[in-house]
């Protein structure tokens, strides 16, 4: 149990107290502290201003209720790809108890003393499929994050019943196990949109070849208007199925513009946004938006996203069908997967920048 109290910790030694000692943004939370540190302190620029937001404007709602007769909603998912990237689901079929159960789940496994998350961290976990942390990568960046994180990367439900943490691995693994029917379905509808009609195994590795499941705990905060929860990124997933709280605060930006739509939270529905893969894969058609989350000074935020990518050993790029059948010149490279990702997870978040990384110049 640690006993450090608010009193005895130098702002200096928050570093140590947040990321090495894995009390994470939490850890301060739950001190009461009244004063953002400095270390958190964003950018102007990074800091989200009600200028830029527009608040009669939604991300699409779409019913999935129909799927089965209706090819209209087919329509309406490649519609929303091209011209949001982000869209939310209703009636999806995935059982509100396996949400609820995430979300409860969510909560225990950071309700945990740092010493049981940190048993997760970089430095301490056996493996490199579970990692506890907080921000996204503090060594690279100016400014942290309010946010603290567990990632989970599926391999198998042996391997997790082996490795994942007890408190939250049946009620992830169950999530996951639920979300694939609706994962298949939309990248089916995706798939048509670009003329592709049939996932062999090669597309399927290449658009769900790997799984990873992150749960997120972003704490009440002290001066949330000076931070962020997360900072602007685009995914690397091919799609990203995210659940989310009642508490709200996740931005996307609208297309072609500098302004911020908010994802309002809707019961039972799941957000789902496209991630760079596949952006790259239909060769700009589909969008991989950037996105933010604000910090919260009144509550604690929860959020679960399974990132649906290709798996790590795949070349990523445009498809043979999009180039020929559409007749496009590629405007991305052929690219290995696991070298993408890792770009990503070598620098602070840069909204649009990591497919930069993947462009043909
Ligand atoms: C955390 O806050 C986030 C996260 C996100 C995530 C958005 C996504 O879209 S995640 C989907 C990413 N795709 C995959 O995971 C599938 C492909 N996976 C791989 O290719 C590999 O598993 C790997 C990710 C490249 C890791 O390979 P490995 O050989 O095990 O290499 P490592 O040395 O362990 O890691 C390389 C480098 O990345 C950092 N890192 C690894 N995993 C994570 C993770 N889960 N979260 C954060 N950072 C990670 C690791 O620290 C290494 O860097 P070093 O400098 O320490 O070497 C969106 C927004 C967020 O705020
Ligand atoms: O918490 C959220 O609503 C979004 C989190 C996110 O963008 C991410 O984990 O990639
Ligand atoms: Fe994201």
């Amino acid at each position: 149990m640690s006993t450090t109290t608010f009193s005895s910790i130098n702002f200096n030694d928050i570093t140590d107290f947040v990321v090495n000692e894995g009390n994470g943004v939490k850890g301060l939370s739950d001190m009461g502290l009244k004063t953002l540190p400095k270390q958190y302190i964003q950018l102007p620029t990074e800091q989200m201003t009600t200028s830029t937001i527009i608040v009669d404007e939604s991300v699409p709602i779409i019913d999935m209720s129909n799927w089965d007769n209706d090819s209209k909603t087919g329509e309406k998912i490649c519609d929303a790809a091209e011209k949001w990237g982000f869209f939310q689901i209703i009636n999806h079929g995935i059982p509100l108890e396996v949400l609820d159960n995430v979300k409860a789940a969510t909560y225990r496994f950071f309700k945990q003393s740092a010493e049981e998350k940190n048993k997760h961290s970089k430095d301490n976990s056996c493996t490199n499929n579970v990692r506890y942390g907080t921000s996204f990568t503090p060594q690279a960046e100016k400014a942290f994050e309010w946010k603290d994180f567990l990632s989970l990367f599926y391999v198998s439900d042996e391997e997790a019943a082996d490795l994942w943490p007890s408190a939250c691995r049946d009620e992830a693994l169950d999530f996951l196990r639920n979300s694939d029917i609706v994962i298949k379905k939309l990248l089916e509808a995706l798939m048509k949109g670009l003329n592709v009609n049939e996932i062999d195994q090669t597309k399927e590795s290449l658009l769900m070849g790997s799984k990873r499941i992150n749960l997120n705990y972003y704490p009440k905060c002290p001066n949330p208007e000076l931070t962020v929860g997360v900072g602007r990124h685009s995914d690397v997933s091919t799609l990203t199925i995210l659940l989310q709280d009642n508490i709200g605060g996740l931005y996307v930006k609208k297309l072609d513009s500098d302004s911020w739509v908010h994802v309002l939270p809707i019961d039972g529905a799941i957000v789902i946004n496209v991630g760079d893969a596949l952006q790259i894969m239909s060769n700009g058609k589909y969008k991989s938006i950037e996105h933010r989350v604000i910090a919260n000074g009144n509550n604690n935020r929860i959020s679960v996203p399974i990132f649906v990518n290709p798996n790590p050993n795949d070349l990523i790029g445009p498809l043979q069908e999009v180039i020929e059948k559409n007749g496009e010149k590629p405007i991305y490279k052929q690219i290995l997967y696991s070298d993408y990702v890792k770009h990503f997870f070598s620098k602070a978040h840069d909204g649009k920048e990591t497919i930069d990384f993947a462009k043909i110049n």
